[in-house]
């Protein structure tokens, strides 16, 4: 073994006392001993190899820490003083003399554990040293497989270095659990680390290129840097865990400007310089003064190039547009340039030939710009039927909400919704006139008119017009969604909101159909209809007068013939059969009515049809939708409105209130405790609410009221996801508070965490069956004395009281006694002569160092 100096680097450390002390042969027994102690795996082995183990430290530990009759034998190329219950040999663990002499020494056994510490013989260069070291390793762990059982371990020390993840590549294909850990005693400044390898997996037959340095150790050819992440995402940093590349030793690199303006890969100079300089070296550079002088290249331009590890996407985004610039008035061939020239006849050879060149300069901007392009289209998509899907329904909730405050007339309503001119039309008789149908339309087959076809040109004109900047913006798009995906993996809470929000976005009112958003689809292919329309009607002339429609004979007016015809009104359950004249109650008020005064005539199906009566009571009805399934929201404004008095009628007031609200919807929902609602309310803004609605401050329909604020139609279209989800945290109204339930919040929260933790609860309701049961078997014990024939009274009185005073009585524990570890007094030297009980080994050192620290504050105190 080389021989460790005894001073410098603060060798003479407490482990090097202690091993005196406890006369352990190297400071490095400590490092078995600490690794036991975390891994406990010597205890568990019956035989055990110590390649590498002069001078027998860790033989001495493993000698009194396995079990005894263990087979411990150990090898290094120094001899090693013989170490009581192991068998050394000197030997070169490389070769195979040695391999022989530990299968003699083993005979038939298996090995439970192999340990290594080897050292080469160090002096040389750090990176040599390191290389040995591991190769070392290498040859222990060749060792290891020939004698370990399956599920055996295998400790061993290897160097920090570029080879050691290697290592632990090849020791995670041989054993099942594979740890790194730097044990306390081992030095910091040493670059010695240790791995544990446990479950040996015992291969029938090992590929000999695992345990070949040329194999184990070869270059493996360096990953690209990511420096696409590096310019797209530059928010996000990465520590530099792999270290410097090789002989790469500063983290500085500049190039000159003309070398970006130049490079075909502009995104790796982007994202591993430091910085884009202008200044020219020597006589100077053509280049980069006429690059220096160009109007494009302005201020922000250079002081982006001065630093680019402090851009963020948008300065990215900045240079990138320049160099496009600047190489376009250099001439160098750009995308839209070789477009320009492609068109121009004329100059096709030419083209061609700078087509070639460009091809070859320009590959990689063109698979950027491909895949930015194809990015772009799949992010067009999806926005543009999310605005459209957005926008339906942000107007159909508005539709809505008018009906319901009776803002609306049924008479807009159906014009609105489904009028031949409405916005919402089928298909609009310009676009078909524009693309020349009409003609087919009238002989009964058409085509839908992709409507949307001028939108989508808008959007490429929007999109053209900054290619590159939306190409990185898709990027981060798509950046922001796969972090989001891996925040929800590692958090549940995340997934919960996240499907809370796709619940609520699935329950969102869609509107009068759903069919007919599916039907207006963009990707949807042309659709055919059926044209139910006459033969004989007269040619050219699509739009009917609706006014000529025949007077209903039901005795609607006009206008509430043509409300109820609404495709709307078909399907709802009730209205068909409302025929009965039994007068009408009003719930509220209870002024019984006639049908034919208090209601208009309601029509369900067709206004041809036998004209509809109120057949049964409201309450009745009431009851019924109460029971049906869960009504939608159509349903539901249609029963408002159809409750409502036509304005021509007599009375002219309202008769029956909304059956039931989505509020009374909501409400039976609500999880139910002794038949009350389960409701906790949890924050100060809720408590007050609930406190305003007891105290009848505020109604249901105040608080529907409030729910209209500035941020509840907000425009967000087209902003992106990450900036909505950011804004989400903030953007909500401030309710305010008030004191008494804050009071009442705060004075939960007190009650709340004054409850004990439930291993508190647990502990004392496990002390209180422990007293119960200690108590019976008093009772027990008591009992069988008192039975006893042959004791006098006296006595059993006696017996009786003792055993309770000894029950009363809590045992004491006996105090550990402390033993200062000396000569023949040391941890597994056995009991130390005149000690009783528990008893702990303490270092003597310590022991005084601790009294001098104690000493010294006193001292200080006194002071
Ligand atoms: C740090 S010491 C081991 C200390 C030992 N574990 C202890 O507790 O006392 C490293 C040892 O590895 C030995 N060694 C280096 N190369 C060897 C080889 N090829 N074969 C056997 N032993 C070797 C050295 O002789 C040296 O004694």
């Amino acid at each position: 073994m080389a021989i460790e100096k005894k001073h410098g680097k603060g060798r003479l450390d407490k482990y090097y006392y202690l091993a005196k002390e406890k006369g352990y042969r190297s400071r490095a027994a400590f490092k078995l001993v600490q690794l036991n102690k975390k891994y406990g795996f010597l205890q568990k082995s019956r035989c055990l190899i110590d390649l590498c183990a002069a001078p027998g430290g860790w033989l001495q530990v493993a000698a009194e820490t396995m079990p005894i009759k263990s087979l411990i034998v150990g090898v290094d190329l120094a001899p090693i003083k013989p170490v009581p219950k192991t068998i050394t040999f000197q030997g070169d663990i490389t070769t195979d003399k040695t391999r022989a002499i530990i299968r003699g020494h083993l005979k038939t056994w298996k090995a439970d554990t192999v340990i290594h510490d080897g050292a080469p013989n160090v002096g040389t260069a750090w990176v040599q040293d390191a290389f040995s070291q591991n190769e070392l390793v290498l040859h222990s762990l060749r060792l290891a497989c020939d004698f370990l059982g399956p599920g055996g371990n295998f400790v061993t020390k290897v160097f920090r270095s570029k080879d050691s993840a290697k290592l632990e590549w090849t020791f995670k294909q041989l054993f099942d659990k594979v740890e790194q850990t730097k044990p306390p005693s081992s030095r910091n400044v040493s670059a010695e680390t240790f791995y544990v390898c446990r479950g040996y997996k015992a291969p029938k037959n090992l590929d000999p290129r695992f345990l070949d340095p040329q194999y184990a150790f070869a270059e493996v050819k360096d990953a690209v840097p990511n420096n696409e992440a590096k310019v797209f995402n530059p928010e996000v940093k990465k520590r530099k865990r792999e270290g410097y590349d090789e002989g790469d030793w500063t983290q500085y690199h500049e190039v000159p400007v003309s070398e970006f303006i130049q490079t075909t890969d502009p995104i790796a100079i982007l994202g591993g310089m430091n910085k884009l300089t202008f200044n020219q070296a020597g006589n100077g550079d053509i280049a980069l003064a006429t690059i220096d002088k160009l109007p494009e290249t302005t201020e922000e331009v250079r002081i982006c190039c001065n630093d680019l590890k402090v851009l963020g996407k948008k300065e990215f985004r900045l240079l990138l547009k320049w160099r496009l610039q600047v190489r376009e008035r250099f001439g160098f061939t750009t995308k839209s340039t070789d477009h320009k020239k492609a068109t121009e006849a004329e100059k096709e050879a030419k083209a061609a030939e700078d087509d070639e060149e460009a091809a070859e300069v320009e590959s990689m901007d063109e698979e950027m710009k491909l895949q930015e392009e194809l990015q772009k289209m799949k992010d067009m998509q999806s926005k543009d039927k999310r605005k459209l899907r957005r926008k339906e329904n942000e107007k159909k909730q508005k539709e809505i909400v008018r009906l319901q405050m009776n803002m609306t007339t049924p008479m807009e309503i159906g014009m609105e919704q489904a009028g031949p001119n409405g916005e919402d039309a089928m298909f609009q008789l310009k676009a078909v006139d524009k693309a020349g149908l009409t003609g087919k339309l009238q002989k009964g087959k058409m085509q839908v008119v992709p409507v949307t076809e001028k939108k989508d040109d808008e959007f490429d004109l929007e999109y053209t017009d900054d290619e590159l900047g939306d190409g990185l913006e898709g990027e981060l798009d798509v950046m922001y969604n796969q972090y989001q995906e891996k925040r929800e993996a590692r958090d549940a809470k995340i997934r919960a909101k996240k499907a809370r929000k796709e619940r609520n976005e699935d329950g969102e009112f869609e509107g009068f159909s759903n069919d007919e958003e599916a039907d207006s689809d963009d990707d949807a292919p042309a659709i055919e209809y059926d044209s139910d329309s006459d033969e004989d009607e007269e040619p050219g002339q699509l739009i009917t007068d609706l006014d000529n429609s025949a007077a209903p004979a039901n005795g609607l007016t006009k206008r509430a013939a043509n409300f109820f015809d609404q495709d709307l009104f078909k399907d709802i359950d009730g209205l068909d059969g409302l025929e009965d004249e039994e007068p009408v109650k009003d719930l509220d008020s209870g002024i019984e009515m006639d049908s034919s005064s208090a209601s208009p005539p309601l029509k369900a199906e067709k206004p041809a049809a036998k004209p509809a009566k109120i057949e049964k009571p409201v309450k009745e009805k009431k009851e019924k939708v109460k029971k049906s399934k869960v009504p939608t929201p159509a349903e539901l404004a249609a029963e408002e409105a159809a409750y409502e008095t036509d304005d021509s009628s007599d009375g002219g007031f309202e008769i029956v209130k909304n059956t039931q609200s989505q509020w009374d919807k909501d409400e039976d929902t609500i999880p139910l405790k002794n038949g009350r609602p389960n409701i906790d309310i949890i924050t100060a803004e809720a408590m007050t609410l609930a406190h305003q609605l007891a105290t009848g401050q505020k109604t249901k329909h105040d608080l529907l009221d409030d729910n209209f604020n500035k941020y509840s139609l907000r425009d967000v279209d087209g902003l992106p996801e990450w900036f909505l989800d950011d804004e989400g945290k903030n953007s909500k109204p401030h309710r305010p508070i008030t004191k008494e339930a804050a009071a009442a919040i705060k004075e939960k929260m007190r009650a709340f965490n004054a409850r004990p933790i439930k291993k508190v609860r647990e502990a004392k309701a496990r002390k209180q069956l422990h007293a119960a049961q200690k108590l019976e078997k008093l009772k027990r014990k008591s009992a069988l004395l008192a039975e006893s024939e042959d004791v006098s009274e006296k006595d059993k009185a006696n017996n009786i009281s003792k055993i309770m005073a000894r029950a009363g009585k809590a045992k004491k524990r006996k105090p550990v006694q402390v033993v200062v570890a000396g000569k023949g007094k040391h941890r597994g030297a056995g009991r130390p002569g005149g000690v009783k009980g528990k008893y702990k080994m303490v270092d003597a050192r310590l022991k005084k160092d601790v009294r001098a620290e104690k000493r010294l504050k006193k001292k200080m105190g006194k002071k």
